[in-house]
């Protein structure tokens, strides 16, 4: 039997579009939504298997991207969000009234300073790039995923074009590694 593993996923990956400029996430709240305004296309969007990332009800894996913090401006009913762990990395903002998390600043001293995290498939718009792989694969055994049914999840990862890795994808790895690196002086700055 197929995997439920989100919605965004299951049906196949949606179509990135060319002209998407950016749009309008809007919380699952039928009255006073929250609102945030996304400058420009989204960067690594990924499926995360992690228990901190917001998921739809049902989904086993979370959908999960970036955009500079500077292209990210709440727009209506901001005073409905509330961090959900101040002492996180990433600072994620949830609506009170239907927990949607809306926005992820990453504000301390990280390679990720400058991003926000968010999940675009609370985006109005259609055309914002797809997920490119699978991150914190293993992690969904942390949310209660029997670990007999891994096999078959990475199986259909895979299938769906979406590489599994158990932290994040290499290429993001390296760039975390090069910039602690350049930090200590192992690598020149
Ligand atoms: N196994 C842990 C992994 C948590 C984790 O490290 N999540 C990643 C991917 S979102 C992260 O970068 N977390 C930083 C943060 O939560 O601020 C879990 O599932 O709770
Ligand atoms: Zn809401
Ligand atoms: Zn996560």
């Amino acid at each position: 039997m197929a995997e439920k593993l989100h919605p965004k996923i299951d049906n196949g990956l949606p179509k990135e579009s060319a002209s998407f400029a950016g749009g309008t996430l809007v919380c699952a709240c039928t009255s006073k939504p929250v609102k945030v305004k996304i400058k420009g296309q989204i960067a690594h969007n990924h499926a995360c298997g992690c228990t901190k990332c917001w998921k739809p009800e049902g989904a086993v894996f979370s959908v999960v991207a970036v955009a500079g913090t500077g292209d990210v401006t709440v727009t209506e009913n901001g005073d409905k969000l509330k961090v959900v762990d101040a002492s996180a990395l990433i600072q994620r903002h949830a609506c009170t009234g239907c927990g949607v998390h809306m926005h992820g600043p990453v504000e301390r001293d990280h390679p990720f300073k400058g991003l926000t995290f968010i999940h675009p498939e609370r985006f109005v718009e259609d055309g914002w790039s797809p997920p490119g792989f699978a991150a914190f694969v293993s992690s969904i055994i942390e949310s209660g995923v029997d670990p007999k049914r891994m096999d078959g999840i990475r199986g259909q990862l895979k299938k769906t074009g979406l590489e599994p890795y158990d932290c994040l994808s290499p290429g993001l790895m390296d760039y975390i590694a090069t910039w602690t690196a350049k930090k200590s002086g192992a690598l020149p700055a």
